[in-house]
């Protein structure tokens, strides 16, 4: 469990109209930047085990928030320096840089130290890092026993998670505040290290969250087969893909998992085979419907796919049979749907587009009225009343055939418990990410599916 689970993710815009509230109410910029300054300085000097620190500052609020932390540091009998990128420019960042009665060195003066403290730019980067300012960054990161970035790395884009030129990767981020998409978003949060919120006083809301572990309940003795969830999964031209997720479901806890399309008999036998027709689908037990695992882009799977579409059961839809709609298709659908496109599929599904991640899996969201799951080294999961759900870290490892089928397999089996759609969503990729974690490295799709039981065995 990380210290991130569950908390807001707010953009530079939001996080900047927190602090205005916080203004407002008798707060001031020089106040909050005091705060934040201190709060940097204590977790660094325990962190930091007494070594020498060097802060580099910028012109900014972020340089203005290093001056504090530096002062700070002094105080408590640190041994700190301080380099700047340039002279500070707000009057906060004046009145900070003031407060610290020590010389300020320049950056490609400026010799290591063990602990490095970068307050160069924060959600204000506008622009790639200069020669000038990216070269002693990555020299004295490099030249460091343990790098702490205040609020994000310097050189990353804090709405988006680009990264503006050859930025070093950091120990720990101290998030001000809030989590920033950048710390969730790739590539930036690769490069944030261990990443901690700090509290700085203000109150910050927002309908994107990270990730938490699910409420997901256990069975009980009312449990039956059928009340614990039963999933259908639809069955195409590749055989395998669905079988992972009908495996996955099944191992994500569905009481009853059927594989459509299918009828002869084979193990594992706890997999029901049962024709693909109008009334399988229709079964009311149904609490949810797989397709698109292996089914196959061509026009004789259409047919399923209508069939599929037409019936009244929450949906999720996955790989091939993304390829074989328009958002508009699936906003006509109504009911719930989720759909699980990785950059590929969603690039032919709703268009390659700008903007974040984040932006864009909203958009599709809004467009398909649809719970979208954008998967990938990162996952963001959209719901179409504009609430997210962001999952960074995962295991690289999962880059492997079929781990996608399994996700789906494991949404499914949380959809069809009963679980509104964004919240399904949220567990299916928690319980695969859990699993992954779990297989440490080189795992195969089909043992994936089989670790998704640990994982669930710990909710
Ligand atoms: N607001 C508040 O109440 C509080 C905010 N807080 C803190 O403030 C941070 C945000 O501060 P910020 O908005 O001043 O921006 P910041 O990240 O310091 O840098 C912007 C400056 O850098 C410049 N610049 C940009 N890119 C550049 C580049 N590539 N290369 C060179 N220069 C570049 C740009 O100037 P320009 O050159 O574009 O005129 C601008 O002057 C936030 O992350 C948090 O740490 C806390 O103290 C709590 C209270
Ligand atoms: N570094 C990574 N690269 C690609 N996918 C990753 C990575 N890390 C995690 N994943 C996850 O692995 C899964 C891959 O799914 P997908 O591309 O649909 O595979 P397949 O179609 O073979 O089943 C997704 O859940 C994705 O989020
Ligand atoms: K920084």
């Amino acid at each position: 469990m990380s210290p991130l689970d569950g908390r807001p993710v707010v953009t530079a815009a939001q996080m900047r109209a927190a602090e205005q509230l916080a203004i407002e109410r008798g707060s001031s910029v020089a106040a909050l930047m005091d705060h934040v300054g201190r709060a940097v300085a204590e977790v660094v000097r325990r962190i930091g085990g007494g070594g020498d620190v060097l802060v580099l500052c910028g012109s900014g609020n972020n340089g203005g928030d290093g001056y504090v932390a530096a002062a700070a540091l002094k105080a408590a009998g640190i041994a700190v320096r301080v380099a700047a990128s340039s002279p500070p420019r707000g009057e906060a960042a004046i009145a900070a840089r003031a407060g610290w009665d020590g010389a300020v060195e320049t950056l490609a003066d400026a010799a290591p130290a063990s602990v490095l403290v970068d307050a160069l730019f924060g959600t204000g980067l506008n622009r790639a890092l200069d020669d000038a300012v990216a070269a002693p960054l990555r020299r004295l990161v490099e030249g460091a026993r343990l790098s702490v970035a205040v609020d994000v790395p310097s050189g990353v884009q804090a709405d988006t998670g680009e990264v503006l030129g050859p930025v070093p990767a950091m120990a720990v981020t101290l998030a001000l505040g809030a989590a920033k998409p950048a710390h969730l978003l790739q590539p930036a949060a690769r490069l944030c290290g261990t990443v901690r919120v700090l509290d700085i006083g203000v109150t910050v809301d927002s309908d994107a969250r990270v990730i938490a572990r699910p409420t997901w309940t256990r069975p009980g003795p009312d449990s039956h087969k059928f009340n614990r969830g039963m999933v259908a999964v639809v069955r195409g031209r590749m055989a395998g893909a669905a079988h992972l997720a009908a495996t996955a479901a099944m191992h994500a806890g569905a009481g009853y998992v059927v594989l459509l399309g299918a009828s002869m008999p084979e193990a594992p036998y706890a997999l029901v085979r049962k024709p693909l027709t109008d009334d399988a689908l229709d079964d009311p037990r149904i609490g949810a419907v797989v397709i698109g695992p292996g089914l196959g882009r061509d026009e004789g799977m259409r047919e399923p796919l209508d069939q599929a579409l037409a019936s009244d059961r929450p949906l999720v839809i996955d790989g091939d049979a993304l390829r074989l709609l328009t958002p508009e298709r699936i906003a006509a659908r109504g009911g719930t749907t989720i759909l699980t496109p990785h950059a590929g599929e969603f690039d032919a599904l709703f268009g390659a587009g700008d903007g974040s991640k984040l932006d864009r899996a909203r958009d599709a969201a809004t467009r398909s009225g649809a719970v979208v799951v954008f998967k990938g080294p990162d996952t963001v999961i959209a719901a179409p009343d504009g609430r997210a759900i962001l999952a960074g870290d995962a295991n690289d490892w999962l880059s492997t055939a079929g781990t996608g089928d399994v996700l789906t397999g494991a949404i499914g089996a949380a959809l069809s418990s009963g679980m509104p759609a964004l919240d399904a969503a949220a567990a299916g990729v928690w319980l695969h990410g859990e699993a992954a974690r779990r297989l440490g490295a080189a795992f195969i799709a089909d043992e994936l599916a089989v670790a998704l039981k640990h994982a669930r065995g710990m909710l």
